[in-house]
């Protein structure tokens, strides 16, 4: 089966530093795939170029079998490979259900014309839209809180909001990057489930990069380890616990 995301003996350096050095990895289609790895040891930059935040000095990234290495953010995005987004300091001051509606799609509102010459075709694109939101707010717990400002909401809580915001899109594939950080067990409980839900019940295909290794645990299948810029091995959580290479490169460093 074509993996929904193919990484090609991907290298990038900054200045003389080489931060990927020939990274390939593969993520299956409908799979919650982990990177781990010591600090420092690019998984951010990998992500960054999954995401076309920055561009590889070599290799290929593939969508779903397309090259997609030359493609911006935004173009990725609208193809559904999106990361959770941090709620902008502007967002800060809509409400939690305004977050949703504000994620960017093909609205026809957005379209001068349509505007003008069509305001139906707006009015009924937002009511759906709101309906949406509805049904989102829902689904991630947060429907009580659904009138509140983003800005006032909990750590935990604006992690729901920016996995709710994914689900205002047609989401193939979704980054999560550290999404554990600062959030209490019980709204993490809440947000693991909800990636398993999204996961199984919406097709979600999941990477994740997390520090957490409860949260690893609990969730990735597989688990891809980096460590200086190269996959040292991918296997299931046993067998990435049990690996003297990742011991000693991984749980014997200074990472978390
Ligand atoms: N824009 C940049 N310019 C220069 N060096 C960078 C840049 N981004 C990252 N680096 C360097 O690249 C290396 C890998 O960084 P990266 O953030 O990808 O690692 P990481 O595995 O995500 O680390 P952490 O777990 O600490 O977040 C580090 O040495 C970092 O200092």
């Amino acid at each position: 089966m074509t993996p929904i995301i193919d990484v090609q003996q991907v290298n990038k350096a900054f200045g003389g530093l080489r931060v990927i050095n020939d990274g390939s990895i593969q993520v299956t289609k409908g799979s919650i795939t982990g990177m781990i790895g010591p600090n420092g040891a690019g998984k951010s930059t990998l992500f960054n170029l999954i995401a076309g935040a920055l561009t590889p000095d070599s290799g290929r990234v593939l969508l779903d079998g397309e090259d997609i290495t030359a493609l911006s953010a935004n173009a990725r995005f609208h193809k559904g490979l999106l990361r959770t987004f941090q709620i902008a300091h502007e967002f800060s001051h809509m409400s939690a259900l305004e977050n949703l509606m504000m994620v960017p799609s093909h609205q026809p509102g957005e379209n001068l014309f349509t505007t003008w010459f069509k305001p139906r075709l707006v009015r009924e694109h937002d009511a759906k839209v709101r309906r949406r939101a509805l049904e989102v707010i829902d689904f991630i717990g947060l429907y009580h809180v659904r009138n509140e400002l983003a800005g006032n909401l909990s750590g935990g809580q604006k992690k729901l909001l920016e996995l709710g915001r994914t689900m205002m899109t047609d989401a193939k594939v979704v980054l999560l990057d550290e999404i554990a950080a600062g959030v209490n067990r019980t709204l993490l409980g809440d947000l693991i489930g909800n990636i398993e839900r999204l996961n199984q019940e919406m097709g979600y295909t999941f990477l994740v990069i997390e520090h957490d290794m409860d949260m690893i645990a609990r969730l990735c299948d597989p688990v891809i380890v980096l460590a200086q810029g190269s996959v040292m091995m991918e296997g299931n959580i046993d067998d990435v616990q049990n690996n003297p290479e990742v011991i000693e490169a991984y749980f014997g460093g200074s990472a978390a």
